[in-house]
């Protein structure tokens, strides 16, 4: 299985970035892995907020093959423990699933055809995070699942 985080918008942050490179760079030992940022919408002053979601949605369905399970993550998604995401991942892995998208919306969220398409919606947190912060917190849980299912050290509950 190989997964994909789908983003919106560089990473604009220098200490993000590194972090994010950091903890891509572990991940990458336990399975193939990458990130695709489509480019910032142009000229967002003059779009609404409805507008720039289904502008949005229309790259991050453009991304996606036939083939991809695709999930959300969205505040108002399910809440796993990082004890159950890793059982999540397994699942996915046994399941013989090509491709995993985790998608990241921009500053608005999802527009209403993404939401459509997506096999899942899955939580971080009831709060709210910037949709730059988010990546990293999604990368180290990624890398967190894979030592769990390893027995590697870096996870205590
Ligand atoms: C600023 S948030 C968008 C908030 C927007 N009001 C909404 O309804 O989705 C930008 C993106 O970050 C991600 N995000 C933010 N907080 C999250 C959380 N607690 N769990 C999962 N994803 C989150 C989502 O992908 C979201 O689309």
């Amino acid at each position: 299985m190989k997964i994909k985080l789908l983003v919106i918008g560089k990473t604009d942050h220098k200490s993000l970035l590194q972090l994010i490179e950091e903890y891509k760079n572990r991940l990458k030992h336990y399975i193939k892995f990458e990130i695709e940022t489509i480019p910032d919408i142009k000229n967002v002053k003059n779009l609404s907020e409805i507008q720039q979601k289904e502008k949005e949605g229309t790259l991050i369905l453009s991304k996606l093959q036939n083939t991809d399970q695709l999930v959300l993550l969205d505040d108002k998604g399910k809440h796993y423990s990082s004890v159950e995401f890793s059982e999540y991942l397994q699942k996915k892995m046994n399941a013989g699933i090509k491709q995993l998208v985790f998608v990241i919306g921009g500053p608005y969220g999802f527009s209403d055809d993404v939401y459509k398409k997506a096999n899942e919606k899955m939580s971080l947190s009831k709060m709210t995070f910037s949709h730059q912060m988010i990546r990293l917190f999604i990368i180290e849980q990624l890398y967190r699942g894979f030592t769990i299912l390893k027995n590697e050290p870096y996870h205590h509950d």
